[in-house]
């Protein structure tokens, strides 16, 4: 005889009763294969959040295992798209009848990408952290893709402050000579000639984008090159000599405080077609212990807010 397990969620009293907004899971290690335009699927493995909400205030709690196991069926069956995802965020509340009508999920993970050297034609890994939420509330289907951005930034002020050295350097050596040139030529290439350097920081961009509701498919090759090369300063995978030196050239050419790396990348995103955006810019300074940190969000009334 088979022995009837109690299933207290459907049958106990809530100690308190009330409404929740979300209820679910965190930190569900998923591994997925995930599609997104212009890449060969790539297998990655997720952190998610599941998440229903709980309408009905006598209820004891929702039913966890339903929501694991559409996200299992996700891992297993299915691809990672805008597609399968609106299907796990219908499918929690499905399993969720007189208990939920709204539904969220959050997936964090690596996103591995195949990056080219700077000249010397050669190739290699950079991770990129990615985060994808999608909802279902009111029927409404909303989709955010959030991706860190590392580059490197030059102080304007450091290389101003060290280009004031170096010509108080070139006064020091040459005041009341005739200028020679195989001279002036090889004093700027030694250490005397570059007495002092600009300090740089390695800097992270946190990009959220809104995609239209309707997405077919996920772009996020799309969202980290555009970023990039707004930057010009991306840090690097494979790096020969040759790249290391046009690295000083871009970084020499593109000083840039945590306002104007925030600017740029506002300004890229005002004419882009993502629904709404969010930037944080962290600047993790070397000449100070904190960070210099700039934001920048579209400023739609029911949008993201800083
Ligand atoms: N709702 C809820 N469940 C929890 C919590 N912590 C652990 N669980 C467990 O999650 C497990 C799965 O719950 P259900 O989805 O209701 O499992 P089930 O009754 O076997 O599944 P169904 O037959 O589909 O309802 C249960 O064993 C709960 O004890 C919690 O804080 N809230």
């Amino acid at each position: 005889m088979q022995t009837i397990m109690p299933d207290i969620a459907d049958t106990a009293e809530a100690l308190q009763t009330g409404t929740l907004d979300w209820v679910g899971m965190g930190n569900i290690e998923l591994p997925l294969l995930f599609s997104s335009k212009g890449l060969s699927d790539t297998t990655v493995i997720a952190k998610a959040d599941a998440f229903v909400n709980l309408y009905n205030e006598q209820a004891k709690g929702i039913h966890m295992s339903r929501l694991f196991l559409a996200l299992d069926t996700l891992s297993c069956e299915q691809t990672l798209t805008p597609t399968t995802l609106k299907q796990v965020l219908e499918s929690f509340i499905a399993s969720h009848q007189d208990l939920s009508n709204a539904a969220k999920v959050v997936l964090s993970f690596e996103l591995p990408l195949r990056r080219p050297s700077l000249l010397s034609g050669k190739q290699g890994w950079k991770s990129y952290p990615v985060t994808i939420t999608a909802s279902l509330i009111n029927n409404h289907y909303q989709l955010e893709v959030s991706v860190d951005i590392t580059y490197s930034s030059t102080c304007p002020c450091s290389a101003a402050l060290a280009r004031q050295l170096i010509q108080q350097a070139f006064t020091e050596q040459f005041a009341q000579q005739q200028l020679n040139f195989e001279q002036v030529h090889d004093w700027l290439g030694s250490t005397q000639g570059i007495v002092a350097t600009p300090h740089s920081q390695r800097s992270v961009a946190n990009i959220k984008v809104k995609l239209p509701s309707d997405s077919q498919e996920f772009d996020i090759l799309a969202l980290i090159n555009s970023t990039e090369n707004e930057l010009k300063t991306p840090v690097q995978a494979a790096v020969k000599r040759e790249d290391e030196q046009e690295f000083a050239r871009l970084n020499g050419q593109n000083l840039m405080f945590c306002e104007d790396a925030a600017r740029k990348l506002k300004a890229l995103f005002e004419v882009s077609h993502y629904q709404d955006y969010y930037i944080k810019i962290n600047h993790y300074e070397s000449l100070h212990a904190h960070d210099a940190v700039a934001y920048a969000v579209k400023g739609l009334a029911q949008g993201y807010q800083v």
